[in-house]
């Protein structure tokens, strides 16, 4: 119960990491926003939330759009009480040869996952400054934000892109009591990687399932990685154990990309 009573917005919560992240947080203790596109997925995430006896609320946003991102800020702060937390976790994948990708491609991946990280970063940031409160703010990266990997290679570039974010932000924020922190899990079993799964059976002629297959045995703990792997290092980035921890992004992936 080390984050009991704090106020948290997670994006992507509908579904996948960002669910499993919510749900941590609840049973840690916090009250939750809830933000995605989808408004069936987010209630029954809130359901889920207030079975654990805590406070869920669901604001409907897309992250690239900052004035979206302001607004589910001020609906958490209005309709919690409070605000203290932010995940900045959602995004979407791309599966794509460099020489392939076009314009449009790479300016809606980085809106999504590039701006969207940016904008919650500016948008919890001012709330905190606003409330003279120290808060968190904890952004998705990944594996592909540590090593460019082929053909997720603009993907990888947007989670190289928050690493610079998460330190910048990290050294701008500081004396406002505010950390920033970023988390970089592996291969996850979510619709993410059914989706880059079947994108990279288009893209190469593998048989649809072979890319994860393949990818899951280089991972030396054996398994894919769950949802509730990357919640437990997020609950640890959002909780009292990490207060002298920022700018940095660890990588969770069972053993998959070293640093
Ligand atoms: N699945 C994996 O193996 C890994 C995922 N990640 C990152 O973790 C985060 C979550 O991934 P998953 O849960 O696997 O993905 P997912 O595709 O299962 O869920 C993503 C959620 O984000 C929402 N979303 C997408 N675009 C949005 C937008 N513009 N505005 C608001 N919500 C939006 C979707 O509706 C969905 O609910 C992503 O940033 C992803 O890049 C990082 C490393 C590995
Ligand atoms: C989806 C993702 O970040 C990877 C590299 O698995």
């Amino acid at each position: 119960m080390s984050i009991t009573g704090k106020i948290a917005l997670v994006t992507g919560a509908g579904q996948g990491i960002g669910r499993g992240i919510a749900l941590r947080l609840a049973r840690d203790g916090a009250d939750l926003a809830l933000v995605d596109l989808d408004q069936a997925k987010l209630d029954a995430v809130a359901r889920e939330i207030e079975a654990l006896g805590r406070q869920a609320t669901t604001f409907i946003a897309d992250v690239s759009d900052r004035e979206q991102v302001y607004a589910a800020v001020d609906h958490a702060e209005r309709t919690l009480g409070g605000f203290d937390i932010i995940v900045n976790n959602a995004g979407i994948s791309q599966v794509q040869p460099l020489l392939d990708v076009t314009p449009e491609e790479v300016e809606r991946i980085y809106r999504i996952n590039v701006q969207g990280v940016l904008w919650g970063i500016q948008a919890a940031a001012r709330k905190f400054k606003a409330r003279g409160t120290p808060g968190r703010i904890i952004n998705a990266s990944s594996i592909a934000g540590h090593d460019g990997f082929a053909l997720l290679g603009v993907y990888s570039s947007t989670k190289f892109a928050v690493r610079a974010l998460t330190q910048a932000a990290a050294k701008e924020l500081a004396a406002d009591g505010i950390t920033v922190n970023a988390y970089c899990p592996g291969v996850v079993g979510t619709d993410m990687w059914v989706e880059i799964d079947k994108r990279m059976a288009e893209v190469t002629g593998a048989p649809v399932g072979a890319t994860y297959k393949k990818y899951v045995e280089g991972i030396a703990l054996g398994r894919a990685e769950t949802p509730e792997d990357v919640a437990g290092l997020v609950a640890f980035l959002a909780g009292p154990d990490a207060a002298y921890m920022t700018g940095q992004a660890p990588l969770i992936d069972g053993g998959l990309v070293y640093r």
